[in-house]
């Protein structure tokens, strides 16, 4: 597999563009002329810097308005296209992209274009060059790549090609499958990009709010399905034109891409497997069974407060590790962990965040297979050498620099509590608490893609839409994903003064901000929490008259959420309890929840109603706000 990406898809100036792209492992890039002209050197010293980089120019970009049109204009296109030949023979690149011309005065007609191009496909071949067509969505007489086809297919010149872009054929509504028609070795090229399902111009929607494949809501695989069954070989190159990627890390945007592109193939292959493909063989994508703990990163001063919150949460101090500060503490299935190391990576972690979750770990079915796979998606491993006598759990870095350990059932994995925690007490009953539900995932609104991403490529997981949250201080987009018993909200925001702006603020980057723990009985375990002095948030009486209203409650059952600050919420499917912790100073807090049926969500209407109370509560009683 070939891949390449357009200089436009990522930011910075040239050279550092180029650095990204290559540590990315591209093996190309599609240029944009702009993209050098305010480099100071010539296009040969252009191209050298490019190949020194390893990587070659899989394609020049754009040739606009050629195509059909009057004398004396159309002289004019082939005079400009001899001029961009020049500069492609000292770029040191052979093909060249002309996409379908808007030109106002062009006439259109699929003859006089292939006679256009044929023309055009004799003046590249003398220079040894090729020319490959592009029908853009918007294009003025051609918009479909079938018509492209027909234009190529009847210029029938060795030089011309057609060019297939995603985009173009996905946003428009065309069938991908009609590429199948088309022989592979008439495909000059194909461009790749995804893009959210939301409807706006064509012309709009194309140079803003491209994402890569798997990022949006385009059948990207089954258009590639398609360009892989014709027999294609070529590069498979993004072409993103998004204006978060272009103010985004250009490493970041790089790395998400070509994670983007080894995701695509690899569904190609696996839904199709009849297909020819060079990509290296890697364990398929599995489910995660569930979260077996959470590790909780602090100090040694500073470990009293989480383990408070712990106690009043009902769980039990059940043991100790074999030889790291670090304490167990179980409920029902969970298992927390609170590691007052200092040094290493704990040290690091509470230095960066204070105290925070710097851990998760999930039982999979293979965790050898897991970290395989997260290696093969360019996921970073994790590797803190274990003292003599424990176990090396495979891990690789998650959100905000934390750590996603892989435990499986075989071998010495299924054995960790015993060898780490070896008089450890089995966890009990306590309030009810069975599971870990979910975990909220807060980052910086450029952030969401980049971990949705993650989160579906390496873990199998899948994305609920996206939902938008008011806090009164600002927007907040959630975006959940789940893969089997591992469900993660990813919190965006890039209003500062939103409770998840503040923790994203005072944590120093992305972290969990919070932790949402499963019951099976939600009444009784905010009886056993409220004995236990948990710290519940007070919601107020408004609500419950909304959502008696709303959704038809019985009185006594809507009295009975009112007494616990219970939060109601039903979809298609099933019902849906929640409430919460006050938050911490630092903005982290805890919910418990009972699903009920085969409800999905997480609450999303309650959530304003849960962030105003939350924000009434971090301001002092005694001054109130003027
Ligand atoms: O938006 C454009 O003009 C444009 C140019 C070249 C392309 O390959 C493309 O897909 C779009
Ligand atoms: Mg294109």
């Amino acid at each position: 597999m070939r891949t390449s990406i357009a200089t436009v898809s990522v930011s910075g100036d040239f050279r550092e563009k180029l650095e990204a792209i290559a540590g990315a492992g591209f093996d190309g890039i599609e240029i944009f002329e702009q993209d050098f002209l305010t480099f100071d050197g010539s296009p040969r010293d252009v191209g050298r810097m490019v190949r020194d980089h390893g990587l070659e120019i899989t394609l020049f970009q754009p040739f606009r308005d050629f195509e059909t049109l009057p004398a004396p204009l159309r002289a004019r296109a082939f005079a400009r296209a001899e001029r961009k030949f020049d500069l492609m023979g000292e770029l040191g690149t052979d093909l060249v992209l002309v996409c379908s011309t808007v030109h106002p005065e062009s006439l259109g007609g699929i003859d006089r274009a292939a006679d256009d191009f044929r023309e055009l496909g004799e003046r590249a071949a003398a220079r040894g060059l090729r020319v490959g067509y592009e029908a853009l969505a918007w294009g003025r007489h051609v918009n479909d790549h079938r018509d492209a086809w027909e234009v190529v297919r009847r210029t029938d010149h060795p030089a011309v090609g057609l060019i297939l872009d995603s985009f173009h054929t996905l946003g428009r509504g065309i069938d991908p499958d009609t590429i199948r028609r088309i022989p592979g070795d008439r495909i000059a090229f194909v461009q790749l990009a995804d893009a959210p399902a939301i409807p706006m111009d064509l012309l709009y929607w194309s140079r803003h709010f491209r994402n890569m494949p798997g990022e949006g809501d385009l059948d990207v695989t089954r258009f590639m399905r398609a360009v892989m069954a014709t027999g294609y070989a070529g590069p498979l190159s993004l072409e993103i034109f998004n204006d978060q990627f272009r103010a985004g890390l250009p490493r970041l945007v790089a790395q998400d891409g070509h994670r983007s592109l080894v995701h695509l193939m690899d569904r190609v292959r696996r839904e199709e497997p009849g297909l020819a493909m060079d990509l290296p063989a890697f364990p398929p994508p599995a489910p995660v069974e569930t979260v077996e703990f959470l590790e909780f990163a602090t100090a040694p001063g500073e470990a009293e407060g989480i383990e408070a919150l712990l106690a009043s949460l009902s769980f039990e101090r059940a043991g100790a590790h074999l030889t790291k500060p670090v304490t167990l503490w179980r409920q029902g299935g969970i298992n927390v962990l609170v590691n007052t190391g200092v040094e290493g990576f704990t040290r690091n972690a509470f230095a960066s965040h204070g105290t925070t979750v710097s851990e998760v770990g999930l039982l999979v079915p293979d965790a050898h297979a897991a970290l395989a796979r997260a290696e093969a998606l360019g996921a970073t491993r994790f590797d803190e050498r274990p003292p003599e006598g424990q176990l090396a759990i495979p891990a690789i870095r998650g959100v905000g620099g934390s750590v996603i350990r892989f435990l499986d059932r075989a071998g010495d994995l299924g054995r960790v509590w015993e060898t780490e925690f070896p008089d450890a007490a089995p966890a009990s009953v306590g309030a009810g608490l069975v599971a870990v539900d979910h975990l909220g995932q807060t980052m910086a609104y450029d952030e969401m893609l980049s971990w949705a991403l993650f989160y579906t490529s390496i873990l199998d997981g899948r994305k609920a839409p996206m939902v938008d949250v008011a806090d009164p201080d600002g927007l907040v987009r959630s975006q959940a994903v789940q893969s089997g018993g591992l469900r993660v909200t990813l919190n965006g925001t890039d209003a500062r003064r939103t409770l998840a702006g503040r923790f994203f603020s005072d944590t120093f980057g992305s972290a969990v901000q919070h932790i949402a723990l499963a019951t099976d009985d939600i009444l009784a375990t905010a009886q056993a929490l409220a004995a236990r002095g948990f710290p519940v948030l007070e919601i107020g009486g408004n609500y419950y008259d909304d959502v008696e209203a709303r959704f038809g409650l019985d009185s006594a059952l809507t009295a009975r959420l009112r007494a616990a600050n219970i939060l109601y919420d039903a979809d298609g499917q099933g019902e849906f309890f929640q409430f919460y912790s006050a938050a911490r100073p630092d903005g982290f807090f805890v919910e418990i929840v009972e699903r009920r049926g085969g409800y999905s969500g997480y609450g999303a209407p309650n959530a304003p109603f849960r962030i105003a109370a939350q924000k009434r509560a971090l301001r002092p009683a005694s001054m109130p706000r003027a």
